[in-house]
C-alpha cells in the first residue's frame, strides 16, 4: 500500500498511518513489537473489512430509534447489569475512566461518563449509542473482543483508527449461560499515560465486573432452577464461588456459567465418551450421588459439602441454591401479618419494612405523636393515611392540611376556627376549624415546618391540653385527635436557627417514620408495577389494559426520580395518555425520564443532605426553567419561588 497519510493529520496520527502502511507490505516485521491479538485484528481490517488507514473515520453514533431496538433486544441483560456497572463506575470516575456496555453488535447500549465532558466524549465515540463493530470502527477492545471472545486491553496506537489513538480503552465480554456472546464491557479514558503496563489492573477490575454481571444474568435467567455454586477455596463458596450449574431435579446439566463451562469441557477432553452426549448428569461431572448433592443444606450444618471433579481430579466445595419458591411463599406470610393499608406501602425493602413494622405498633398509640420525614413525593400522606386506616379511628374523620398550601394570614382561622362575630368579614355563624373537624379521628399537618410561629405556640397548647380555642371564643372545646405531622425539611435546623419551636418539636416527633427516597427503594421495580397497575385500574374506560414492555420499565429503574412517587405517577399517566398501542414503551414516557440515561450525575451523598443545594442542582439541571421544576417535584411554581427566596438561591441572570 502507498502512503498517504494526509498532511492535516496530527504528526502522531500520520506516523501510525504509515506503520499500518509497512504492516500491510511486510507483516511479519511489524509482528515483533505488536500484541498478536491486536495484530491479527490490523490485518483483518485491512485484508477483510478493507478500512483504509489513511482516512480516519471519526465516531460514528446511531440514531435514537435504532439505538432503542439495540436497547429492546438486551433488556433482561440492562436490567440485571445496572447495579455492576453503577459499581464500576463509581469506583473508575474518579481517575476519569468513562463505562460502556455495548451488545453483541458492537453498539454501545449503556453508558456513564462525566456529563461535563459531553462533547469531546461523543466526538470520541465515548457516547451511548456510538458504535465500535470493529468491521467499521477498526481494531479497539469491543470490537476485538467480540470478535476474539477475550478479555482485552487496546491502548493508544494499538487502535487501527488514527482518529482513536489519544484513547486506552479495556473491555471484557459477558456470555449468555451458554457461552454466546451478549454484550462487551469496556472502560475508557480521554487520555491515559503513555505506558499500556498501566491499564492492567482496569483489565483485571472490567474482568472482575463482566463475570460478575454474567453470572447476576445467569441466577436470574435460573431463578426457578436447582443451581449449584462451587469453587475451590472453601471460604468463598457462599461469598463468590466462581462456578455455577443449572440442572434438573434428576441431575441433568441445564446450563454452567464460563467457570462450569470450562470444567464440562475439561470433563468432555478426558472422558471422550461423555461428549457423545449431551445429557451430561451433575453426578458424571463430579464424583458423587446426585441425591447427596439435593441433600446439601439439611445434611451440612455450613450448606457445603466437598466432591472431587473427575475432569482434573481437584476437590471442589460446592453449595446448592434451592428453587426461589420458598422464600416467596415466605414473604408472603410476613406481608399478609400487616393490615392491607400497611402492606400497600411497598415490597421489599428494609426501610420500608422498619416504617411498617413500627407503624403497626404505633397504629392505636394515639398518645405518641408521629413525625414523618422524607423527600417531597416519597408518600408521606399515603403513610400517614395508612396509619389511620390501620387504626381504630379508622372510621372517624383523616383531616389533611398542608401548612404551605394555606396563606400565613388565614391559617389559624383555618385550623382553630372561629366564633360569630370574630371578624368583619367572617361568615355569621362562625367557622368549625379543621382541628374541631378532626374529632375522634386523625390530623395529619404536613409540611410542618412552614407553621408560623406564632401558631406553634397555640398547637403546642392543642396537644398538651388537648382542647382548642377557636379565635373569639370565650371558652376551649374538647377534642380527641391523633396527630400526625409530616416534613420534607430537617426540623432540627429550623430548630437551632430558631425558626421551630423545640419543644413542640419534641412533643410531635414521639416516633419518627422516615421514607426512603425513590431511587434509593429496593422494591422499585414492584412499586412502579403497583402504581402502573392503579393507574390502569382507575381508567373509565373498557380499553384492554395495557402493558409496561420491558424497555420502558428498563428506563424507569434507571431514572432517579427526585419528585419521587408523585412524578413516577405523573410520568406513567403521561405515558398512558400518550401511547396509541396496547404497549407501554420507552418512546411514551417523558422526555426527562430518559435524559439521565445518557450520563447520570450522581450527586454525593453530603451534597443530597442540603436541601438547598439539591434544589439548586434541580434548577440548574432544568436551566432555571422554574415551571419545569415546579412540574417535576409535583409542587406550583410560588412554592419554588418561595423555597428559592428561603434557601437565597438566585437564578443566574438575577445575579449582579
Ligand atoms: N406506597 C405507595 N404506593 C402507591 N402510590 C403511592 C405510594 N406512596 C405515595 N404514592 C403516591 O405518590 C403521590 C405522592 O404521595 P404523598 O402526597 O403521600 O407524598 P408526600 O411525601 O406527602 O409529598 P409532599 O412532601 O409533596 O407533600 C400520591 O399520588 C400518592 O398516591
Amino acid at each position: 500500500m502507498s502512503i498517504a497519510a494526509p498532511h492535516h493529520l496530527h504528526r502522531d496520527q500520520r506516523q501510525h498511518i504509515e506503520r499500518l502502511a509497512r504492516l500491510d507490505t511486510n507483516a511479519q516485521v511489524a509482528a515483533q513489537d505488536v500484541n498478536p491479538t491486536i495484530q491479527r485484528s490490523w490485518l483483518r481490517c485491512l485484508n477483510e473489512y478493507k478500512l483504509d488507514p489513511t482516512q480516519p473515520r471519526p465516531a460514528r453514533v446511531v440514531p435514537h430509534h435504532t439505538l432503542i431496538e439495540h436497547r429492546d433486544a438486551v433488556d433482561e441483560l440492562l436490567n440485571v447489569a445496572r447495579a455492576g456497572v453503577e459499581q464500576l463506575y463509581s469506583q473508575i470516575a474518579r481517575l476519569n475512566y468513562v463505562l460502556l456496555l455495548a451488545d453483541c453488535r458492537g453498539i454501545t447500549v449503556e453508558f456513564r461518563g462525566d456529563p461535563g465532558q459531553d462533547a469531546a466524549l461523543r466526538r470520541a465515540g465515548l457516547y451511548l449509542g456510538a458504535d465500535w463493530n470493529e468491521r467499521f470502527a477498526g481494531t479497539c477492545a469491543v470490537g476485538t473482543c467480540l470478535h476474539d471472545g477475550e478479555a482485552i486491553i487496546c491502548h493508544r496506537q494499538e487502535h487501527f483508527d488514527a482518529s482513536h489513538i489519544a484513547l486506552t480503552c479495556t473491555a471484557a465480554p459477558i456470555c449468555d449461560p451458554h457461552g454466546n456472546m451478549m454484550a462487551v464491557l469496556d472502560i475508557s479514558a480521554l487520555n491515559s499515560p503513555k505506558a499500556s503496563e498501566s491499564q492492567n489492573f482496569g483489565l483485571s477490575l472490567v474482568t472482575l465486573y463482566a463475570r460478575m454481571i454474567e453470572d447476576a444474568y445467569f441466577l436470574q435467567r435460573y431463578r426457578d432452577t436447582l443451581v449449584i455454586r462451587f469453587d475451590t477455596a472453601r471460604e468463598f463458596v457462599h461469598v463468590n464461588g466462581r462456578g455455577l450449574i443449572a440442572l434438573e431435579e434428576s441431575g441433568r446439566i441445564i446450563a454452567a456459567n464460563s467457570v462450569g463451562r470450562r470444567l464440562i469441557s475439561a470433563h468432555q477432553q478426558r472422558w471422550p465418551s461423555w461428549s457423545n452426549t449431551l445429557q451430561l448428569s451433575l453426578d458424571a461431572l463430579f464424583d458423587g450421588e446426585i441425591a447427596d448433592i439435593l441433600a446439601i443444606n439439611r445434611a451440612h450444618f455450613d450448606k457445603l459439602c466437598a466432591f472431587r471433579a473427575r475432569a482434573n481430579d481437584t476437590t471442589y466445595f460446592v453449595s446448592l441454591l434451592e428453587l426461589k419458591r420458598a422464600p416467596r411463599e415466605a414473604a408472603k406470610v410476613s406481608a399478609a401479618s400487616l393490615p392491607a393499608p400497611l402492606a400497600r406501602l411497598g415490597a421489599d425493602d428494609p426501610a420500608i419494612r422498619n416504617v411498617q413494622r413500627l407503624a403497626l405498633r404505633l397504629c392505636d398509640e394515639t398518645t405518641v405523636n408521629v413525625l414523618i420525614s422524607g423527600e417531597t413525593g416519597t408518600g408521606k400522606e399515603v403513610v400517614a393515611r395508612a396509619l389511620h386506616d390501620s387504626s381504630q379511628r379508622r372510621h372517624a374523620p383523616f383531616v389533611a392540611v398542608n401548612c404551605a398550601a394555606i396563606p400565613e394570614a388565614l391559617i389559624e382561622s383555618e385550623l382553630f376556627g372561629y366564633a360569630p362575630g370574630a371578624f368583619t368579614g367572617g361568615h355569621p355563624k362562625g367557622m368549625r376549624g379543621l382541628i374541631a373537624k378532626a374529632d375522634g379521628g386523625t390530623l395529619f399537618l404536613d409540611e410542618i415546618g412552614d407553621m408560623p410561629l406564632a401558631l406553634q405556640t397555640r398547637l403546642l397548647r392543642v396537644i398538651a391540653e388537648r382542647e382548642v380555642v377557636p379565635l373569639g371564643a370565650q371558652a376551649p372545646c374538647k377534642v380527641d385527635i391523633r396527630i400526625i405531622t409530616a416534613t420534607h425539611r430537617h426540623i432540627d435546623t429550623l430548630v437551632a436557627q430558631g425558626a421551630f419551636r423545640e419543644d413542640l418539636y419534641y412533643r410531635l416527633n414521639g416516633a419518627q417514620l422516615s421514607l426512603p427516597a425513590l431511587r434509593e427503594r429496593a422494591d422499585q421495580h414492584q412499586l412502579i408495577r403497583r402504581v402502573f397497575d392503579d393507574l390502569v385500574a382507575e381508567r373509565a374506560d373498557d380499553r384492554p389494559a395495557p402493558s409496561l414492555r420491558a424497555d420502558a420499565m428498563s428506563a424507569l429503574l434507571a431514572y432517579s426520580w427526585p419528585g419521587n412517587i408523585r412524578e413516577l405517577k405523573n410520568a406513567l399517566a403521561f405515558a398512558l395518555m400518550i401511547a396509541d398501542g396496547n404497549e407501554i414503551t420507552v418512546n411514551d414516557l417523558p422526555e426527562r425520564c430518559l435524559s439521565q440515561r445518557i450520563t447520570k450525575p450522581r450527586l454525593e451523598p453530603d451534597e443530597v443532605s442540603t436541601e438547598s443545594h439539591a434544589l439548586a442542582v434541580l434548577l440548574h439541571q432544568q436551566r432555571w426553567n422554574v415551571s419545569a421544576v415546579a412540574r417535576l417535584l409535583g409542587v406550583s411554581r410560588p412554592t419554588i419561588y418561595r423555597q428559592m427566596k428561603r434557601q437565597n438561591i438566585v437564578p443566574p441572570h438575577r445575579q449582579s
